[in-house]
Parts: C-alpha cells; sequence; structure tokens
C-alpha cells in the first residue's frame, strides 16, 4: 500500500519535532529514515504508526487520510530495537499473538493459527524453535521472531526502528540481507528507521536524510550518495574533508591552483568549499598535476591505508583513504611532498557552511569524476 505524508507538523511543548514534512512512498517500497540523533526519524515513525498524532497534516494511507485513526484502524506491524517479545510465552505463542487476540469473529481457526506460524517461521529461518523461550534464543534470533510476529496480522505496512540496533556488527550485517530477501519475498511496504548510514546505504530502494524535524534531501540511495544537495547530506554520508576555495568563472581554485572547469555551474564567482570523500582522493608524485601536499601520517587499516597530509596552500589537514594495494609506493612515507588529485567533489558556496535546514534550491554545483580539469 502506498503512504503519502502531507505538511505533517508535530510540537512537543514549544519544541517542533517535525516541521512539515511531504513524503510519498510507493506501494511495496523499502525505505530508509536516516538522520542525527533528535533528527525527528522516531517522530515521524509514530505518527505514520499513530503511536502520535499530528498537530497538522495528512497521513493517507491508499488516498485515506489516517492522521487521525487510532493505531489498531492501520494495520501495521512494527519492530523496535528493544521491543521486547512476551518473555512467558514460546516463540510460537509470540507469533501467534495478534492473530489470538482479534475479535472473536475476525479470529481465524486454531489450525489456521498454526498454519500461518509455522509459515512465518519457515519465512524468518526459525523453524524448528517454536516451543522455545525468547531467553533461549540469540539476539538476532529475537527480532527474526518479533519481525514474524509484526508480519502475522498480514501488515499494510511494516515500520522498523532500529530492528538491529542492539545487535553486534556481524550479526547486523547478516540480518540486513536476510531482511532485504525477505522483503523480496513479502513485499510489504517497509519504513525502517536507522543512524546507520551504511546499514540504509545497503538495504533501502530509497532514503530519506533528515535534520531538525524536516527531511533534507530523498531519493535513490545511490543519486542521494552522488549527489548531495547540500552539505549536511553529503558530510552525514561519510567522512568529509572541506578545502577553501575560490570559483572565479566556471573555473575552480585551490590557492594558486586552477584545479577543474565545473560545467555546470550556476553560482557567481566568490569563495565556495569543496567538498571531498577521503576515497575520493589520489596521491601521485610531485611531477604530476594538482595540490601540493605534505604528508603527516600514515596507517594501515585492515584493506585500507589511512593517510593525512596537509595541503601547502591552505595549511589544512586533509583525510585521504587508498586501497592497501596502494600502500607499497615508496613514495607515500611521512614527509614527502606529493600531488593531491580530487577525483570527485562537491562544491557549495561558503555561506552555507553550515547546515541548513531549509534551501530553497538545489546548491550542488559541481561533481567532477571525470571533468578535473588537467589544467
Ligand atoms: N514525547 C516527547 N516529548 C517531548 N519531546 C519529545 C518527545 N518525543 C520526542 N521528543 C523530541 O523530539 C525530537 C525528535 O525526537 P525523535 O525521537 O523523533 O528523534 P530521532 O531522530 O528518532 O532520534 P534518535 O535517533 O536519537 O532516536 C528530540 O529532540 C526529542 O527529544
Amino acid at each position: 500500500m502506498d503512504i503519502r505524508i502531507r505538511n505533517v507538523h508535530k510540537h512537543f511543548g514549544p519544541f517542533i519535532a517535525l516541521g512539515g514534512i511531504d513524503l510519498d512512498i510507493a506501494s511495496g517500497e523499502l525505505i530508509a529514515l536516516l538522520g542525527p540523533s533528535g533528527s525527528g526519524k522516531t517522530t515521524l515513525l509514530r505518527v505514520i504508526a499513530g503511536l502520535e498524532f499530528p498537530d497538522h497534516g495528512q497521513i493517507l494511507f491508499g488516498g485515506v487520510d489516517m492522521a487521525r485513526h487510532p493505531v489498531r484502524e492501520r494495520r501495521i506491524g512494527f519492530v523496535f530495537q528493544h521491543y521486547a517479545l512476551f518473555k512467558h510465552m514460546t516463540v510460537f505463542e509470540n507469533i501467534a499473538f495478534g492473530l489470538r487476540i482479534r475479535p472473536r469473529n475476525q479470529r481465524p481457526s486454531t489450525s489456521a493459527i498454526r498454519a500461518r506460524v509455522l509459515e512465518l517461521l519457515d519465512l524468518v529461518q526459525l523453524s524448528g524453535l517454536e516451543q522455545r523461550f525468547p531467553s533461549q534464543l540469540s539476539g538476532g534470533q529475537r527480532q527474526r521472531v518479533a519481525l514474524a510476529r509484526a508480519l502475522a496480522i498480514d501488515p499494510r505496512v511494516l515500520l522498523l526502528d532500529e530492528p538491529f540496533g542492539a545487535l553486534d556488527a556481524k550479526v547486523r550485517k547478516d540480518l540486513r540481507q536476510w531482511l532485504r530477501d525477505l522483503h523480496h519475498k513479502t513485499g510489504v511496504t517497509t519504513i525502517f528507521v536507522t543512524h546507520d548510514q551504511e546499514e540504509a546505504l545497503e538495504l533501502a530502494d530509497r532514503i530519506v536524510i533528515m535534520n531538525g524535524g524536516a527531511i533534507e534531501q530523498v531519493g535513490p540511495v545511490d543519486q542521494v550518495y552522488e549527489h548531495p544537495r547540500t552539505p549536511f547530506v553529503f558530510d552525514f554520508l561519510g567522512g568529509t574533508n572541506v578545502i577553501a576555495a575560490e570559483l572565479r568563472g566556471r573555473r575552480l581554485w585551490i590557492g594558486d591552483r586552477d584545479i577543474a572547469v565545473l560545467h555546470d555551474s550556476i553560482h557567481p564567482s566568490g569563495p565556495v568549499d569543496v567538498y571531498v570523500r577521503p576515497g575520493d582522493l589520489r596521491l601521485a608524485d610531485d611531477t604530476a598535476p594538482g595540490i601540493q601536499v605534505e604528508i603527516q601520517t600514515v596507517h594501515r587499516a585492515g584493506p585500507i591505508v589511512r593517510i593525512t597530509a596537509r595541503t601547502e596552500a591552505t595549511g589544512q589537514p586533509l583525510s585521504i583513504e587508498l586501497p592497501h594495494l596502494h600502500h607499497d609506493v615508496p613514495c607515500f612515507t611521512v614527509g614527502a611532498r606529493l600531488r593531491l588529485r580530487l577525483m570527485q567533489f562537491s562544491v557549495y558556496p561558503r555561506s552555507l557552511h553550515i547546515p541548513e535546514r531549509t534551501l530553497p534550491t538545489p546548491i550542488l554545483i559541481g561533481r567532477e569524476r571525470t571533468r578535473v580539469h588537467p589544467y
């Protein structure tokens, strides 16, 4: 079922938790709400669920406004980070719960409930564990039972709030793939909240980046990652170097170096900030084109090498990440003077350095994977 959220506001006293949210979620979509703590992700999920009522706005489920309807009328499945299963009930009873509490005239027969629970146990890959109690399961297994319980009622929408937040890194990774597969099988419209950008990028069809109770950017994962509309989004989706630069016409200057021509520049000449991810920087010897830098530290960290270098033009430190294959190049030593190439970057006007909550127009003006002008 599709969901349309229209101009949703939610205040807690004087505090604006949601400041006018508009969002369309297609039927069957898997969408992630991503943002820093306090940005309003959980509040938005709770408003969709009916656990909170918005002060203003519409929550349309398949075209019907459910904003004032209580939670029980919305047919929603939930899984929360600490959604305790009923400890005194077996796995079977936990999953059957939502069906057993239905009014008598809507309740399936005992044999139909049993068949549904066994089917769900198979779906969440826990067949054979139906007589266990929650205390006899691992954290990952408990969350899979919670998902089976949420699915038992045939929800129109599945809402997951940091479902894997309390689990260790390896289990989280396994469950991500598992959830993706489960979503393919069930096709239920799913909205999940996470702090973890890697989880969102790996799992979701689209991501919604929230900041201060507003949506900063929404789009397919690759698009948002490749074209962050604001410095906030760029920064939130991974490590960032910010290099002070200047736009003169379409030419981008760092210190005395003219480093690129921005083909799609829409901004006037003036001071700008160049945002570049550590993995989008490359080093070459001093004869190559690029910004002059001096290496300060070199650390091998598993499959990558982390280097810090200082630009000669501005003196600012930069973080560089290279695949470890580059590590053996003899010139990558502390004190070496090398040239830095920016393989891909975004440019934002300096005045927008501080994350903005609302921006009238896209401010991305350059992203030059193949267009870095080698002067
Ligand atoms: N019932 C409440 N009363 C008062 N303030 C609230 C209430 N619920 C949430 N808030 C505030 O609203 C803001 C948004 O909270 P919310 O839980 O939606 O953020 P979040 O993005 O999910 O954060 P986190 O990732 O830490 O869970 C926070 O500043 C929070 O303190």
